[in-house]
């Protein structure tokens, strides 16, 4: 069965990896999704210049029945130099996404400077849809800005340079965002981020589970599927073909990660999931999704990816 796919010239023998954020804060954290047989890639948590240590607790929940989770992590990470060092003495033959996440416009040109400058051989994910660090808005909300950065950034960038969305919710908007990035040689697009500012009750208390802001949070996991899938085909059909699509959101079971690739992802993410499961999740999603693919007389990904099938 053939489970590969390629970003530019970075060749992936596994499709699963990591969302940024979930088991990637660590250099423990990194090896561990990194050396896993049943991962293609591991992706950094998104970094910012200086350490940080993020919000108070609690800041994440899982939901009953595996619904899936809300989190306000706040952007808690080792410091850019942490993973700039990480990426640099890491000897795998597996290709490695750096993700940055910067506070500013500013900080964000500031670190691809140094990644352009570095003697790293990797992808940068451009994080634009942070939910949690409060008063920062979703850049990937603000096309203006969204398309501003991407112009600055690629009057110097020339490493594969991707952007993790915002999950959007309005086919207008699927439109102007594809707009944009149409506009960039950008090597990927991520889609989805947790869907931002979703508020969990605790039934027994009556209160929010989460203490950052009065309890709002990203949600993640199996309630944002239909949104990811939605937003993983919409920009598939919209955006060149050069730019490879990266799918996240939703993925519980190997049915989720075929349907991304019915959407067309060339690559999928696991956040919440890989959370509440722990790393064997890898295996068990690629066991499933083969099963899946034998059943249906399928020997590659690449006859199932963008395939899904409207009614006329
Ligand atoms: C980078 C910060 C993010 C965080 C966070 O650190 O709170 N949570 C998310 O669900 N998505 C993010 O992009």
């Amino acid at each position: 069965m053939q489970l590969t796919a390629n970003i530019q010239n970075y060749h992936f023998n596994h499709i699963l990896l990591n969302a940024a954020g979930v088991m990637c804060q660590t250099t423990t954290e990194l090896d561990t999704v990194l050396t896993s047989k049943y991962t293609g890639s591991v992706v950094t948590k998104s970094a910012t210049p200086a350490v940080r240590p993020g919000n108070p607790s609690p800041r994440y929940y899982e939901l009953n029945h595996g619904l899936g989770t809300i989190n306000s992590m706040g952007l808690p990470n080792e410091g850019f130099d942490y993973y700039m060092n990480y990426v640099s003495a890491k000897k795998t033959d597996k290709p490695i996404f750096f993700s940055i996440a910067g506070l500013s416009k500013q900080e964000n040109i500031d670190m691809l400077h140094q990644l352009q400058d570095a003697d790293f051989d990797g992808l940068i994910e451009l994080n634009l849809s942070c939910p949690n660090v409060p008063g920062k808005p979703q850049t990937g909300y603000d096309f203006e800005a969204t398309e501003q950065i991407l112009t600055e950034a690629f009057a110097f960038f020339t490493k594969p340079l991707g952007v993790k969305l915002p999950p959007y919710f309005d086919i207008v908007h699927f439109d102007d965002i594809a707009a944009v990035l149409n506009k960039f040689p950008l090597a990927f697009v991520n889609t989805i981020n947790s869907i931002g500012n979703g508020l969990v009750i605790d039934e027994n208390t009556d209160t929010v589970v989460i203490k950052p802001k009065a309890g709002f949070g990203g949600i993640g996991g199996t309630l944002v599927k239909a949104t990811a899938l939605a937003n993983v085909r919409a920009l598939r059909n919209r955006l060149n073909t050069t730019i490879k699509i990266i799918g996240t959101g939703g993925v519980t079971t190997g049915r989720d990660v075929y349907d991304h690739i019915l959407c067309g992802a060339d690559l999928v993410e696991v956040g919440s999931q890989l959370a509440i499961e722990g790393i064997n999740v890898f295996e068990r999603l690629e066991t499933e999704l083969t099963e899946i693919l034998t059943a249906k007389g399928y020997t590659s990904l690449d006859d199932v990816r963008g395939q899904l099938k409207v009614i006329s």
